[in-house]
C-alpha cells in the first residue's frame, strides 16, 4: 500500500453539543426549560400558565408577589390562557355559565413532553430551541366545567423557547360531532421598568372598545399609545401583525400575532390594582403592561373534526 503524503487526518467525532435542559418538578406541578445560552421558561401545569421567561438574564414577565400558584385560582401574572370565552360570558350563549375568561386558566393541564426542532419559527438550526407541549381535554376537565360547557374538545398549547424569543401557540380541536363557538386570548403580563415611559405601537387606525369608558367604540389615532391611567381596550381586526412595546424610546418587546386579529391593552392603574386581592405590590401596576393577543371579536366556530390554531411570537430586547 502506498502511503499518501497528504493523508487527511481522521475526522474527530463531533463533541456533544450542549442540549436544552428540561425538568418536571418532583411534585409534577411545573416544567422548566433552559437553553445552553441561558434563556429559560417556567410553566405551571395549572392553567399551562407561563410564569417566568428570562432572556439576557432579565425577567420578561410580571408575576404578582401574591399570585396563587397552588391551583386554587387563576395566576395573577405571567401568561394565563383565556378559553373559551373572553371576559364575562354573554347571556344567551353556550358559555354563559362559565367563569370570566373561561376555564382553561383554572384547569390542570397535562404535560405532553418536549421536542427540539430545527424548523420552528425561532430556530436557526441545531438544538437551539425547545418546544414544550401541554394538553387539556374534555376527559380531564373538572365536572363543573364539563357541565357548563358540554363539548368534546382538545387543546394543545405549545410553548417554544428560543434564543431570540418565546412562541406560544394554542391549537383547538373539535373532537365531537356538535359544532362549538369559542374565543381565545393569551393574557401576557409584560414586565417593564416604568409604565409611564411605555408606548404601545402598531395600532394606528384600529377600532377599539374602551372598557374603561362604558364600552365606547373609538379609532386609535395615536401611533404611540401611552398609559396614563386605567387602560382596558380591546383592539379589533388589527391589520398589522406586530404590536411593539417601547420603553423610554427603546424597543422592549415585539409581539407578533399568528392567525389572531385582536389585542387587548390592559393596565389596572392605582385604584383598580388596589381592589384586586392578589395584585401585589399594590404599585406593581408601574412595572407591568398587558398586551394580550387573541380572537375575541365575535366567535370562532368549529364543526366536528375541525381545528383552529393561533398564537404569538414575542421577541424581547432586554
Ligand atoms: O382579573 P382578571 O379576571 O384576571 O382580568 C384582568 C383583566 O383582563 C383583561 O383581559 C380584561 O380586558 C380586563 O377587563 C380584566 O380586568
Amino acid at each position: 500500500m502506498v502511503d499518501r503524503a497528504n493523508k487527511p487526518s481522521a475526522i474527530a467525532p463531533s463533541p456533544g453539543l450542549p442540549q436544552p435542559r428540561v425538568n418536571l418538578s418532583d411534585d409534577n406541578s411545573r416544567v422548566t426549560a433552559t437553553l445552553p445560552t441561558g434563556e429559560s421558561v417556567e410553566i405551571l401545569l395549572h392553567g399551562a400558565t407561563v410564569i417566568s421567561w428570562k432572556s439576557g438574564g432579565v425577567e420578561n414577565l410580571w408575576l404578582s408577589e401574591k399570585a396563587v400558584l397552588d391551583g386554587s385560582k387563576p395566576v395573577r401574572g405571567g401568561i394565563p390562557v383565556v378559553f373559551p370565552v373572553f371576559g364575562g360570558p354573554p347571556a344567551n350563549h353556550a358559555t354563559s355559565t362559565l367563569p370570566s375568561h373561561g376555564f382553561a386558566r383554572n384547569s390542570r393541564w397535562e404535560y405532553l413532553g418536549k421536542s427540539t426542532s430545527e424548523s420552528g419559527a425561532l430556530s436557526k438550526g441545531g438544538d437551539d430551541c425547545v418546544k414544550l407541549d401541554f394538553g387539556l381535554y374534555t376527559a380531564t376537565l373538572s365536572e363543573e366545567a364539563k357541565k357548563a360547557w358540554p363539548y368534546d374538545f382538545g387543546l394543545v398549547y405549545s410553548v417554544t423557547l428560543g434564543k431570540d424569543g418565546l412562541q406560544t401557540m394554542l391549537n383547538v380541536r373539535n373532537e365531537g360531532k356538535v359544532a362549538f363557538e369559542f374565543q381565545m386570548l393569551l393574557h401576557s403580563y409584560f414586565r417593564v421598568k416604568d409604565v409611564s415611559k411605555v408606548a404601545v405601537k402598531g395600532l394606528t387606525g384600529v377600532t377599539y372598545i374602551d372598557k374603561v369608558l362604558n364600552a365606547q367604540i373609538a379609532t386609535e389615532s395615536n401611533p404611540a399609545v401611552r398609559i396614563t391611567g386605567e387602560t382596558d381596550r380591546v383592539y379589533q381586526s388589527i391589520p398589522q401583525d406586530t404590536t411593539s412595546i417601547v420603553e423610554a424610546d427603546q424597543p422592549r418587546y415585539d409581539v407578533v400575532r399568528d392567525n389572531l386579529e385582536d389585542s387587548v391593552v390592559w393596565n389596572p392603574w392605582k385604584e383598580k390594582a388596589a381592589s384586586i386581592g392578589d395584585f401585589e405590590p399594590k404599585n406593581g401596576y408601574i412595572n407591568m403592561i398587558c398586551v394580550e393577543v387573541g380572537s375575541v371579536k365575535g366567535w370562532q366556530k368549529l364543526d366536528g373534526g375541525e381545528t383552529f390554531e393561533g398564537g404569538q411570537i414575542i421577541r424581547s430586547s432586554p
